[in-house]
């Protein structure tokens, strides 16, 4: 039934007039004075000539009283001034008498008169009902209770700058056209919120438990990050609280990555979390900022694949990445431990103050929670207190030691010469002492501190690598004589040159974590981490020490795993043994794509060496994937533009040139800057992505991002059907576009299944 012949047409105007005008008085109240609310609901609704109707609203500008708003409350409600709601479920309580019904919309909206909901948001646990309910019996779970009933309507609303366009009630045969609507619709170069069409499946993962940490394994295009933003968004409003967004983190693959995201987070109120790249997070850690090379040996490996040098990088990255270096640091960390144990006991002077085994005692068992430096700063400040508490005790003793003598000689001695004598020795003797005493005092403790090694993080890192037999000890078999002697010979090559690898910083992290700690304010409370299959084994476990939780929710694709050299090829490590308490869930829909596009880019899954299930796409049908053969140079850009311009015209509008490396889409965009006036971007990982222009992406890039039309082009590298990471690329690159995807090469073998 179209919306405008539906019987309710009316009367959801009517209600959308009045949920706009109760919260333009309530906006303006707050933003003026709270006395001033029965003023502004009168003007708000003077000229209003429903109030009288059935519908009972006259009530509320007699009685209505102004409560105080916050101002993340404020602006939650200015943002939904164009779009309040977008949704409608009448449900019946089987305990109540009559049946609510409830508007659901980005955040809420309580009428101040009576405490009942004027919008319910979207992540109250009575709204899950839209997500999950069908119509008929159904319950929810709130505040550890489940409530009964039975929901009699699902309604959609499309409201555009607060105009009221269709509405569609859902019933158990109607498929989703909303999301099918906004599936179809053009991409902005950016992310957006989804939460009028979050699917069954994700919404489970966004409101799956809070207190557990949740491993997501997501086909391309099935919402993996847009997921993980509604379950932040999700979290904020469950804790609001408990914890600051601040206390929030997300971790993303670059911050190419974050601009992209960066729309998103407004509107879904999760603009403070703090947002940060691997890197930048670790550096931050060690409280250095270290020289990091070799950063993409993806790059190196896809340039050079059959170079030996580039071979063995590849390796020293995967094994740094492995649990073997979980048995390395733990057993290099015990060694070190092993060297803070004094041997001798505390004396001051001739005084014993603290016996070596009470000091081994409170560093091995009271102090275990603390990292060792922490331990150490503890027991000096032990020391110092004890020899301040006992100072005056050990003087006075001495002292006392000497005014005995003295005064003894004074009364007893009978010769006064010598008598004078041994008092004048006696005298300077005690002085003497007093200095020697004060002396020992004040260096006590230095000087004792003195046996403890006083190393840096480097230093300690430098020498886990600086003996290949001991690094061969510490692998408990882990490792052969032979990998240890070529670890320790790649990194000293490196520190010779003060540089260091991605790779390294996971285990500078686990060590900066033992021996020095981590900052207080630097530990999020619950982490996000997208594109997870990127992270290697180390990386998530240092990470998980540092931050001193498990509250990390990790979604990722193995398909897209292009960086599995130092990455993750399965989740049973990370789940067996970082994370063993993580609720693992999968994906297989995909919502990006239509079925065109992803029936292409399943065959490539196919090739890989690894069972991963077809992704099945929403159903959206779209023009089938083309190869065209390129022309060269100056004709490829004349070729490039015309299709652009092409797809233009039929309204989409973000392009994207993917080639395989960096160096393919260098050339292209030299070739675009000397034949072209047409702007082009060359994206760079720290680049911002441009809104209304061509750009042009290594496809290891373009991970992540999408667009509504991509052209995946050739010139002088093709992609193998021999190489796992060629594949891997290939399908990244296939699974960006919403709508439209060409190749453009020398021949169809240049794209291993065209
Ligand atoms: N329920 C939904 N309603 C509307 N759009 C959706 C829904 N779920 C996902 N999408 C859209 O599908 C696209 C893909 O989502 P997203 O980028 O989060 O997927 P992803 O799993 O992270 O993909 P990739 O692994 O390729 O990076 C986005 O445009 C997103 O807005």
């Amino acid at each position: 039934m179209s919306s405008q012949q539906h019987p309710d047409f009316q009367q959801e105007i009517q209600r959308l007039d009045f949920t706009k005008k109760y919260m333009e008085a309530v906006i303006k109240t707050a933003e003026t004075s709270k006395d001033q609310f029965q003023e502004n609901m009168k003007e708000a609704f003077q000229d209003v000539d429903w109030l009288e109707s059935s519908l009972g609203y006259s009530s509320l500008l007699t009685n209505a009283s102004f409560f105080e708003m916050s101002l993340d409350e404020l602006k939650s409600l200015k943002n939904a001034r164009n779009k309040p709601y977008f949704a409608r479920i009448d449900f019946l309580r089987e305990d109540l008498q009559d049946q609510e019904i409830l508007y659901i919309g980005k955040t809420s909206l309580y009428s101040r008169e009576n405490q009942e909901q004027i919008i319910v948001d979207w992540r109250s646990p009575i709204a899950n009902l839209y997500y999950e309910g069908r119509l008929g019996e159904v319950h929810y779970d709130a505040y550890e209770e489940s409530f009964n009933g039975y929901l009699s309507l699902k309604r959609q609303f499309m409201i555009e700058d607060g105009e009221l366009q269709e509405i569609r009630d859902i019933d158990l045969t109607t498929t989703d056209e909303l999301l099918q609507e906004s599936l179809s619709k053009s991409s902005s170069n950016r992310l957006t919120e989804i939460i009028s069409t979050i699917q069954e499946e994700q919404n489970r993962i966004i409101r799956a438990d809070l207190n557990k940490p949740i491993i997501v394994q997501g086909a391309a295009g099935s919402g993996k990050t847009t997921i993980a933003l509604h379950r932040i968004s999700y979290f904020i409003y469950q804790y609001k609280e408990n914890f600051a967004p601040e206390q929030l983190m997300i971790l993303a693959p670059s911050r190419l990555f974050i601009d992209y995201i960066s729309e998103a987070l407004p509107e879904l109120g999760v603009e403070r979390v703090r947002q940060t790249t691997y890197q930048e997070y670790v550096q931050i850690c060690l409280g250095k900022k270290l020289r990091i090379v070799n950063d993409n040996k993806l790059v190196q490996l896809l340039e050079e694949p059959e170079s030996k040098e580039c071979q063995i990088s590849a390796w020293i990255s995967s094994v740094k990445g492995s649990p073997v270096f979980h048995v390395i640091l733990s057993n290099y960390i015990k060694s070190i431990y092993k060297t803070f144990f004094p041997k001798e006991d505390f004396m001051v002077d001739k005084f014993k103050l603290f016996s070596h085994k009470k000091f081994i005692h409170l560093f091995k068992n009271d102090y275990n929670y603390l990292p060792l430096y922490k331990r150490l700063d503890k027991l000096k400040a032990i020391l110092q207190n004890d020899v301040a508490k006992k100072k005056k005790n050990m003087m006075s003793n001495v002292e006392t030691f000497y005014d005995e003598r003295i005064e003894r000689a004074l009364y007893h001695g009978k010769d006064a010469e010598k008598r004078k004598q041994y008092v004048s020795d006696a005298l300077d003797k005690k002085a003497l002492r007093m200095d020697e005493i004060k002396k020992a005092i004040r260096n006590a403790v230095p000087s004792y501190m003195r046996q403890f090694p006083k190393k840096t993080l480097l230093q300690y890192y430098h020498e886990l690598f600086s003996n290949p037999a001991n690094l061969y000890n510490w692998a408990d078999g882990g490792l052969t004589e032979k990998d240890a002697g070529l670890l320790c010979q790649y990194n000293k090559r490196l520190f010779a040159k003060k540089k260091y690898e991605r790779e390294d910083l996971a285990l500078l992290l686990y060590l900066q974590v033992y021996l020095f700690g981590i900052p207080k304010e630097l530990k999020a409370k619950n982490i996000v981490i997208d594109e997870a299959q990127d992270y290697s084994f180390m990386e998530l476990l240092s990470l998980k020490k540092a931050l001193d939780t498990d509250m990390f929710t990790l979604v990722g694709d193995l398909a897209q795993g292009i960086h599995s050299y130092r990455g993750l090829t399965s989740w049973d490590g990370v789940l067996d043994d970082i994370f063993p308490r993580a609720t693992y869930t999968e994906l297989q829909k995909s919502y990006r794509t239509t079925v065109e596009i992803m029936e292409k880019a399943n065959e490539l899954l196919r090739l890989l060496p690894y069972s991963f299930p077809r992704v099945e796409p929403v159903v959206r049908h779209g023009e089938q994937p083309t190869f065209i053969k390129r022309k060269d140079r100056k004709e490829l850009v004349q070729q490039i533009e015309a299709q652009v311009s092409s797809l233009k015209e039929e309204t989409f509008k973000t392009f994207a040139v993917i080639g395989k490396t960096m160096k393919d889409c260098q050339l292209l965009y030299s070739l675009f800057k000397e034949h072209s006036d047409e702007p082009v971007t060359l994206l760079a990982e720290q680049a911002k992505i441009p809104k209304d222009e061509i750009v042009i992406v290594p496809s290891f890039l373009a991970k992540g991002l999408e667009f509504d039309a991509v052209i995946i082009i050739s010139l002088e590298e093709s992609f193998s059907p021999d190489s796992e990471l060629d594949i891997k690329l290939l399908y990244v690159a296939m699974t960006r576009p919403l709508h439209r995807l060409y190749f453009y090469g020398e021949k169809d073998g240049d794209f291993i299944i065209i």
